[in-house]
């Protein structure tokens, strides 16, 4: 019975749990997943398709699907929508003209069938930079308070220096369990 219990534990404990990367070109995407993967900053160029990595935060597995943000590659993002339990919408702070197409982007994924499920980080990244948009700013021009069938969370963060990521992590994992 014990060995039954401690088997259906480690299997609960290593579930993966389905994470989508998304936003707009540029944003910052795989910068932000190999700083969760390696603590580094990594070269990027501009993706195509997407990448895939498994990061663990204290024991909860997470399966991180970093896709690309370029306009002709939005429309099959809803390819990757199945099992999401979590997007990560990242922002790019300073990118004032199109935080339009982002919250037109944000509110249709919110509204597909097979995101229904899914909680919503959003980061706003990019926080070096002189001028760029608060997290507030960002909230309240993106409505998000007006949010009420998905649990969100914002989050400031620059993922050249990884500062506020670990935040934004430890929010993903105080959900789990939750619904
Ligand atoms: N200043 C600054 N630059 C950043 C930050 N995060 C990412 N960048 C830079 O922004 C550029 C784009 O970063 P990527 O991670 O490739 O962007 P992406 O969202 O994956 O873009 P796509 O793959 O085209 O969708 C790179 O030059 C990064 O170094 C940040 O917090 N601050
Ligand atoms: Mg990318």
């Amino acid at each position: 019975m014990g060995l039954i219990f401690a088997k259906l534990w480690s299997l609960f404990c290593n579930q993966e749990h389905k994470v989508i990367i998304v936003g707009l070109d540029n944003a910052g995407k795989t910068t932000i997943l190999y700083q969760f993967l390696m603590n580094e900053v990594v070269h990027t160029s501009p993706t195509i398709g997407s990448n895939v990595e498994e990061i663990v935060v204290k024991n909860t597995h997470f399966l991180m699907w970093d896709i690309g943000g370029q306009e002709s590659l939005r429309s099959s993002w809803n390819t990757y929508y199945s099992n999401t339990e979590f997007i990560i919408l990242v922002v790019d702070s300073i990118d004032r003209e199109r935080l339009a197409i982002t919250k037109e982007e944000l509110y249709r994924m919110l509204a597909h069938e097979d995101l229904r499920k899914a909680a919503v980080l959003i980061f706003a990244n990019k926080q070096d930079m002189k001028g760029c948009m608060t997290a507030a700013e960002i909230s309240k021009y993106l409505t998000l308070s007006s949010i009420k069938d998905h649990p969100w969370h914002i989050q400031s963060c620059c993922a050249l220096t990884g500062e506020g990521l670990c935040q934004g992590l430890e929010w993903m994992t105080s959900r789990i369990g939750v619904r």
